[in-house]
């Protein structure tokens, strides 16, 4: 992505009314119990000055919304008073902590980073960002399949580190990562200006969740022949294998199956992406105290 080259990003989470700070109240009506997708920003890649002044100052007319549908429109996930109160008061315990760092979610397709990270950018009042979709808006193809098939996956692979790059620079985002950003180290170097949190999920949950929407959108997953979830599953247990433990290099970790098993359940799908965005927090506010312990005995031994 070439500085002259204008880009543009957008951020389809920041629902807030305030002005990047925190939100005090209303970031969910209880009454409803469902999230909405309601409001995005543009802003340009390549003009760093517009790019900050656009991030400092959020939407002044955005509306605070309370529910959040997937902009498939197929799946609501409700959510509880009592899970919304927790998600608050973690989020407020983590925003001082985090002092203006972005949050990186990496994991294999499927794991729910656009999800999981949207509710995370909206209760901490930060904006989300989707780097598949910056790279697509930066190349400027409707979709990372087509990107595969006019160019290449190596073609992918670099804007995708660029646009990483580009990110790097920036503070208080949440940023959903493409499954496939963590094999090249250069990324981890950019991913690691801020917290790095894997959403760890089972295989056979994955390739559910990805044969209830189709493969279309990933082309990775595409070449297989077979029934929908037979076809991802196969591939994505090819993919995790190749990818080994890259995704544990990441400062926390987020366990489907150990909060499944915390709280009793069998299946990891009883989980709502509510549950996950807390436990998320908890990682994060444990990874975050965990450092300052360190440093602070480093600075007394030293
Ligand atoms: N906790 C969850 N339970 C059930 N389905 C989920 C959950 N989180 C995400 N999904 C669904 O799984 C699919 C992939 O989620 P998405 O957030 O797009 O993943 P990613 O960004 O990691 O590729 C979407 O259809 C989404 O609605
Ligand atoms: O795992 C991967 O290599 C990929 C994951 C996709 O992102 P999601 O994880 O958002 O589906 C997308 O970047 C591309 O299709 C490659």
């Amino acid at each position: 992505m070439e500085n002259s080259v204008a880009l543009s990003l957008q951020s389809r989470a920041l629902i807030g009314s305030e002005k990047l700070g925190r939100r005090e109240s209303g970031f969910v009506r209880f009454g409803n119990g469902v999230f909405e997708e309601k409001a995005f920003q543009t802003i340009r890649v390549g003009d760093q000055r517009s790019k900050r002044a656009s991030i400092r100052s959020g939407i002044p007319d955005a509306k605070i919304s309370c529910c959040c549908k997937k902009s498939t429109g197929h799946e609501n996930f409700h959510i509880s008073v009592d899970e919304a109160l927790i998600l608050k008061r973690k989020s407020e315990d983590v925003f001082s902590y985090l002092n203006g760092r972005c949050i990186y979610l990496v994991g294999m397709m499927g794991s729910g980073k656009s999800t999981v990270g949207k509710i995370l950018a909206e209760v901490l009042g930060y904006s989300f960002f989707d780097s598949d979709k910056l790279v697509e808006q930066s190349v400027g193809m409707p979709s990372v399949a087509q990107i595969f098939e006019v160019y290449s996956e190596a073609f992918f692979r670099d804007n995708e580190s660029e646009v990483l790059r580009e990110l790097s620079t920036m503070r208080r985002l949440v940023v959903a990562t493409g499954g496939g950003a963590v094999i090249r180290p250069i990324n981890w170097r950019y991913m690691k200006q801020g917290i790095t949190v894997w959403l760890d999920v089972p295989l056979e949950a994955l390739a559910r969740r990805i044969a209830a929407v189709g493969t279309a959108s990933r082309p990775l997953l595409h070449e297989e022949s077979g029934d929908p979830y037979t076809k991802a599953f196969a591939r994505l247990t090819a993919l995790a294998e190749q990818r080994g433990d890259a995704y544990a290099n990441a400062d926390a970790r987020v366990s489907l199956e150990d909060i499944a098993a915390k709280q009793g359940h069998e299946d990891v799908s009883a989980l709502s992406p509510t549950t996950i965005a807390i436990e998320a927090l908890l990682k994060i506010e444990m990874f975050l105290t965990e450092k300052s312990k360190v440093r602070n005995s480093a600075s007394i031994q030293g």
